[in-house]
């Protein structure tokens, strides 16, 4: 029996292994190769950025030392903004994503620097954690534009004074449709039962899908209803609303993703799946983009989406309707979800929105729909929106690089560092604001106050950045909101309530999202 069985195969085996072996020595080669490469990277940047001025001149500048190859990212992916506080009263601190520094601008004078200059030495960066043509086309153009432009703190691409007329035209034409919408999305929150134990929450929650908070039923409204307002698109039919709440899962999926690969870039390898739902969630909305671009050729030329967009490449156009889609589309839902929190936990701020409401709209069954004009006539409303946008910015980070090198809050800051402007920690910073993490909206009213909120300094206020770059539909988010907190007083009390059972603490999840939050109609309704 033993002298019929074929000899053993050792010959292929043993090619096997050595195949394995040289694959094995050329990735070994690789990784000590990249190894040594992320060490040389961080110790020139270490070099390079370094106090210049004042007692510790030379040193690297101040910041958290970084780990070899790994940097602060641990620290950062744990807890971004309690790493990136830890440093606030430096005017400037630097932070390592593995190899490649970051700079964190928090003295006021610094920022000023980093966002007013349109042409200068700071300028947006092509990519944000993405490579796209059409992204990288739209930066350009709009790049090109404002560094051939006045620095006189226009925003870019509006065409000043007519870009502003337009846009007020068309939240003048709005309001009717912005009110309805909320109101709409306000009456379709579940009541919750007269309190008796957990009973009235496991009885309420049926109306919540699975997985879904406020914020994923916001975001569904808003996107539906800024189709609708910038681009023209389904007058509430019931595809254009699919539309939407698909659009609104993938802008929020992709938006996420993307502030966790700017924390963790080499998560692309470690998070396959996420990577895969990300491009497809990025096709499905250059997809959308496409027909959005089409929308836009069909709008008058003199509407302000057309005016902003331009006459630039396709490419660009693609990268721009996709950028103003997300620009719009992320960061009003997530102040929403904000204020109705900040409304449940501060009833006296809440009686006195609700009694200017009364006053300006009429009380009761007069109760009237606000105009255009009618937001002038709101103060402490404005106030309330204020003082929301600056305890949770939705917009969490403002990025410029370097085109040349500066000096920065005594900082040398070589050409091509990326530099940081994050609205969450000048908004936090005692240096700017008295009791910084209290929700206080008498501290935007007064005069002078109401620009910058008792701050030294304007600069110290930037949710929708500042400077030439600054948001281009900061006046149609301020009408958003401030109908937002006048539909939610008159459609009656509502609670928020967190999974886990409480709201987050001074440091929100990355990106200033309330996560987990979900909303209920109070029994009873009342103020
Ligand atoms: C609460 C709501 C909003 C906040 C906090 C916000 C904030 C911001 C911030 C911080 C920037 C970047 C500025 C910079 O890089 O210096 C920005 C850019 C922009 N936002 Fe907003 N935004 C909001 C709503 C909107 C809305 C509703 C629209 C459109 C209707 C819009 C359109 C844009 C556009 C087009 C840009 C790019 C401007 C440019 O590149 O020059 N945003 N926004």
């Amino acid at each position: 029996m033993g002298s019929s069985s074929p000899p053993p195969p050792v010959e292929p085996l043993r090619g096997a292994v050595r195949a394995l072996a040289a694959a094995s020595a050329v990735l070994g080669a690789v990784v000590v190769a990249r190894g040594v490469s992320s060490v040389l990277t961080m110790r020139k940047w270490r070099r390079e950025l370094i106090v210049v001025e004042g007692k510790r001149k030379g040193l690297p500048a101040p910041g958290p030392p970084p780990s070899l190859f790994v940097g602060n990212t641990p620290a950062l992916a744990g807890a971004y903004y309690r790493t990136l506080y830890a440093h606030i009263e430096e005017p400037v601190s630097v932070f390592y994503v593995h190899s490649t520094p970051f700079v964190v601008v928090n003295e006021v004078s610094a920022v000023k620097t980093v966002l007013s200059g349109s042409g200068g030495a700071f300028i947006k960066p092509r990519y944000f954690g993405y490579r796209s043509t059409a992204v990288r086309a739209a930066v350009d153009a709009d790049n090109a534009l404002s560094s051939a432009m006045a620095d006189d703190g226009t925003p870019v691409g509006g065409g000043g004074d007519t870009s502003r007329r337009s846009l007020l035209r068309l939240i003048d034409g709005a309001m009717p449709d912005i009110t309805a919408a909320l109101a709409e999305l306000f009456a379709s929150w579940p009541t919750r039962p007269p309190p008796s134990g957990a009973d009235a929450v496991a009885a309420a929650a049926p109306a919540y899908r699975d997985g879904e908070d406020a914020q994923a039923a916001v975001l569904s409204t808003i996107v539906a209803l800024n189709m609708r307002l910038l681009f023209g698109v389904g007058p509430g039919t019931p595809t254009a609303n699919a539309v939407a709440s698909t659009a609104a899962r993938r802008i929020s999926f992709a938006g996420a993703e993307f502030a966790r690969r700017m924390v963790d870039p080499k998560r692309v390898w470690v998070a396959p799946l996420a990577g895969a739902r990300y491009v497809a969630a990025v096709v499905g909305l250059v997809r959308l983009g496409r027909s959005l671009v089409a929308a836009v050729e069909r709008l008058p030329a003199d509407h302000w989406v057309a005016a902003w967009v331009g006459t630039v490449r396709p490419v660009a156009k693609l990268g721009k309707v996709i950028g103003l889609l997300m620009a719009s589309s992320q960061t009003v839902p997530l102040t929403i979800v904000w204020l109705l929190h900040l409304l449940d936990t501060h009833p006296a701020v809440r009686a006195r929105l609700a009694a200017e409401a009364d006053a300006v709209l009429g009380a009761g069954a007069a109760r009237r729909s606000p105009t255009a004009a009618d937001l002038d006539r709101l103060p402490y409303t404005e106030a309330v929106v204020k003082e929301t946008l600056r305890l949770y910015p939705p917009f969490p980070l403002i990025q410029r690089v370097a085109t040349d090198e500066a000096v920065l809050g005594g900082v040398a800051i070589p050409a091509g560092t990326p530099v940081f402007v994050l609205p969450y920690l000048l908004h936090r910073n005692a240096a700017h604001f008295s009791a910084p993490h209290t929700y206080d909206p008498d501290r935007w009213l007064g005069a002078g106050r109401r620009v910058a909120g008792g701050a030294p300094s304007e600069w110290a206020y930037a949710p929708f950045g500042r400077g030439p770059r600054a948001c281009a539909g900061a006046a149609l988010a301020l009408a958003e909101l401030k109908i937002a907190a006048v539909t939610a007083v008159t459609a009656g009390r509502f609670e928020v309530e967190w999974a886990g059972g409480r709201p987050p603490g001074v440091f929100p999840p990355l990106g200033v999202v309330p996560a987990g939050a979900r909303v209920f109609r109070a029994a009873g309704g009342g103020v």
